[in-house]
């Protein structure tokens, strides 16, 4: 079975290395803590405002500031900053924690669409940073699609007392 790390790059057209290039500097002392609370305002501004509301009720459980601040700590984190996420909400396990969500390819390329929104209208953000996170949030994105799939699949498997006792 392909590797979920093999189908995110598949599917999202983003090889790992072009991905995880995101390492190469700190975002986070580049872009400082300011910065990613106003990417991840601008973002989620625009997801409850979404004209679609197949994807906007996918947020509808959620409240909005916690979303975003859920949002900027895990970026402060996996960009080279304090682990805020971890020490508020534990590991951050994001195939886990999506799996009550429909993260299909159209979910995806849709949080894609406002994210690149939000990338492009958030001040201080410079052109490396923001070649370097589209590719790894929209490699991470199909990561996620990949978790998804793998869950449906499992869902989709008989327990194995059903499969003994189907003589039919
Ligand atoms: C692919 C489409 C995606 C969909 C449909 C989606 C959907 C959601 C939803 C509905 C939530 C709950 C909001 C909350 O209460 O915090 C959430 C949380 C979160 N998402 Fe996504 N997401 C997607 C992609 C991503 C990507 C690409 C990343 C990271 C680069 C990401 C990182 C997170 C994080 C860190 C949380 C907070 C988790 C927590 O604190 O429990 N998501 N997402």
């Amino acid at each position: 079975m392909q590797s979920l790390q093999h189908k995110a790059s598949e599917w999202s057209g983003v090889p790992s290395d072009e991905a995880f290039a995101i390492d190469d500097t700190n975002r986070f002392l580049k872009l400082g803590l300011q910065t990613f609370i106003n990417l991840s305002t601008n973002f989620y501004n625009r997801v409850y405002d979404d004209d679609e509301e197949w994807f906007r009720s996918i947020f509808a459980d959620s409240e909005k500031q916690n979303a975003i601040q859920n949002q900027y700590e895990f970026f402060v984190q996996r960009m080279g900053g304090p682990p805020l996420f971890s020490q508020r909400r534990g590991h951050p396990a994001l195939i886990g924690r999506h799996r009550p969500f429909p993260v299909t390819h159209e979910a995806a390329e849709r949080w894609l669409h406002h994210m690149q929104q939000a990338l492009d209208s958030t001040p201080d953000i410079d052109d490396d940073s923001k070649i370097k996170m589209q590719n790894f949030f929209r490699h991470t994105a199909y990561f996620l699609v990949a978790g998804n799939e793998l869950k449906k699949q499992n869902e989709q498997m008989p327990c194995k007392h059903a499969a003994g006792s189907d003589n039919s």
